[in-house]
């Protein structure tokens, strides 16, 4: 292994111009060509290091600080933008995209070097790794294995035939993980996942379906469908890297349904790229199948996760802030749909740890050609799900109901995020609620969409009503394996004091709307103000310094900054109190009150 390159690194080769200067070296495993740069795993041999900023200019970026962050990711304040006009290309068009250093050596146990990753090396003796995953044994009975037909970090995949069963003569994709290379328990883990979540998720339209996971001696293999048109990667080269709108919608709405799937059952898939989307057939409109779990994981509603992996130009802020959920999936998609949109990638520098620094920092650019010709709603759809605060991101299913991409006739999946923000809500004082239910009401058709089909995915009562009750039916409608792992239900506990009540529509949308998704919408300004008008006549009340910060759960060092909020002429909350009041506060530690 490790020698053949096949036609698809090679199509990568044709399509890269990874930076004007940059030599190309095509990495020992065959992977696929990359730039001779720092941003590469390791050095081709007597190749000496170059410094960790090869441009020709000054990083205005300090180096090595001494953060949480990934090294060389260094906190300091944000940029407005890209330092385009150094580029003459500001943005080369995509190329495959590399793991995050960080991952790869959790993974596979070694810093990977140029070549083959060296075998022998890993973090734990190898006896002690037990490679037996009750897998049948019998692959070669089963199946014959054809040509390579794809290549990864972690294995590659060959097309192949069912020898009998079911499957006989029926064309299959194996991919094949190599045992040698597991030589951490981490990357033996990871590989009993990717199997367990590619089964229990098999069934959607738009993942690969799984059929089968096999072993000997040397490798694993899974057997799963063949997708015969390739990847969006070449597909989105072949048009020399941009998509007209129309196309690129057809696209965006197949990832962002099969992602809600995902996220919906408690996954995150912590890989999105167009390298792991690959077409049935080469026909242009060809469905997308979402592949290579390798990196994902079930997640229950409330967790946080903190390590680091996916590839570099993908990767979300909060990933690199060691704090994140399957916020993390909707960035991905957005660097996506801004490639298919423009041809350029939104984050781009030509070391790894450049890539964060733009990821962490600056905005992308949304002024160049072809931009200023794109829809006002393909814009703004973009950048709301490339905001940096994940709170303030659109989710999977909000994605699919925002402007640019309505359709009445699509079916909207049910969202797990109206199951967090309506537990939210059941457990907010009396004040909040009535803020909420205000503002509720100056709510815009943009937002009511998604909320009235919400509502209707959870079988309103004769009444008009939902209880407990709806919110477990439609989760349970939607149960599989997958979430049955995730423990996704065990939201529904923390729900139960809707059991013994009802909750109308206009409460729902009290409940199931998100202040920072809101503040971050164009119309915030006009929606707060005649929320505020709302909560003036049925919700504002004489409310104390001390009170209000009981509200909020801060301390009394708090109560010079609350002050403000408060309006002198009648002891009520302003409407600066208001929008300050539902955003919650952050403030310092010193502000927080003792628990
Ligand atoms: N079912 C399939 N049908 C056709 N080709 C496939 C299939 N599954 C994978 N491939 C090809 O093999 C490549 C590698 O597969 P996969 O992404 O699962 O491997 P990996 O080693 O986990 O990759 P990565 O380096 O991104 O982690 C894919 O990009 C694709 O080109
Ligand atoms: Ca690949
Ligand atoms: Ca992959
Ligand atoms: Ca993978």
């Amino acid at each position: 292994m490790g020698q053949c390159y096949g036609k698809v690194n090679q199509s990568k080769l044709n399509g890269e111009e990874e930076a004007n200067t940059t030599t190309y070296v095509v990495s020992g495993d065959g992977n696929q060509i990359q730039p001779l740069t720092p941003v590469n795993y390791g050095r081709a041999k007597n190749t000496p290091a170059r410094s960790s900023n090869p441009s020709p200019w000054p990083s205005p970026f300090p180096h090595g600080s001494a953060s949480p962050l990934p090294s060389g990711v260094s906190p300091s304040p944000a940029r407005t933008s890209t330092p385009r006009r150094f580029f003459r290309r500001p943005f080369p068009p995509p190329s495959p995209a590399k793991h995050i250093k960080a991952s790869l050596i959790k993974r596979l146990g070694v810093k990977p070097k140029e070549g083959p990753i060296p075998e022998e090396r890993g973090t734990e003796p190898e006896q002690s790794l037990d490679k037996s995953f009750g897998y049948g044994k019998n692959f070669g009975a089963k199946y014959e294995l054809g040509k390579e037909v794809g290549r990864g970090h972690f294995g590659h995949t060959c097309s192949g035939r069912g020898k009998k069963g079911d499957i006989k003569d029926h064309p299959i994709a194996v991919k094949i993980i190599s045992k040698a290379k597991m030589t951490t328990a981490i990357a033996i883990e990871d590989v009993r996942r990717e199997v367990k979540l590619l089964k229990s998720l098999s069934g959607h339209k738009y993942l690969i379906k799984y059929y089968d996971a096999c072993e000997d001696a040397n490798n694993v293999y899974i057997v799963m469908e063949l997708c015969d048109g390739g990847e969006l990667l070449d597909r989105i080269l072949a048009r020399g890297g941009k998509y007209p709108e129309d196309d690129a919608k057809a696209i965006v709405v197949q990832i962002l349904t099969v992602v809600s799937f995902c996220h919906l059952q408690g996954v995150v898939h912590r890989d999105l790229k167009p390298e792991n989307f690959l077409f049935t057939s080469s026909r242009e409109d060809s469905d997308l199948k979402l592949i290579d779990f390798g990196l994902s994981d079930f997640i229950r509603p409330d967790e946080r996760l903190n390590y680091i992996v996916g590839s570099a130009y993908y990767v979300a802020p909060e990933v690199l802030h060691r704090s994140y959920s399957l916020e993390a999936d909707i960035w991905s998609i957005g660097v996506i749909t801004y490639i298919l949109l423009c041809g350029s990638r939104p984050f781009w520098a030509r070391t790894e740890s450049g890539i964060f620094r733009t990821v962490l920092r600056t905005e992308p650019n949304y002024d160049d050609v072809p931009w200023p010709s794109c829809s006002s709603e393909g814009k703004d759809f973009v950048k709301r799900l490339l905001n940096k605060d994940y709170r303030k991101r659109m989710s999977a299913v909000q994605a699919l109901t925002h402007p640019w991409l309505r359709d009445d006739s699509r079916v909207i999946p049910l969202d797990i995020l109206i199951y967090k923000l309506v537990k939210a809500y059941l457990h907010a004082t009396p004040l909040r609620r009535a803020a909420l239910k205000a503002l509720a009401k100056a709510l815009t058709e943009n937002e009511l969409v998604y909320l009235r089909a919400q509502f209707m995915l959870l079988g309103p009562n004769k009444d008009g009503s939902v209880s407990l009750e709806n919110f477990k039916t439609a989760l349970m409608q939607n149960a599989t394996d997958a979430m049955r792992e995730s423990r996704v239900t065990e939201i529904l506990h923390t729900m139960e004091s809707l059991a013994y009540r009802k909750m109308y529509f206009e409460e729902f949308c009290a409940a199931a709307i998100s202040i920072h998704q809101l503040e971050a919408v164009d119309a915030w300004e006009e929606i707060a103000t005649a929320g505020f008008q709302h909560f003036e006549t049925e919700g504002n009340r004489v409310i104390t310094i001390e009170e209000l910060a009981r509200e909020l759960n801060v301390g009394a060092s708090a109560y010079g900054h609350l002050r403000d909020w408060v309006r002198s002429s009648d002891g009520k909350l302003s409407y600066l109190g208001f929008t300050k009041f539902l955003h919650g506060v952050t403030l310092r530690a010193a502000h927080a009150r003792p628990r």
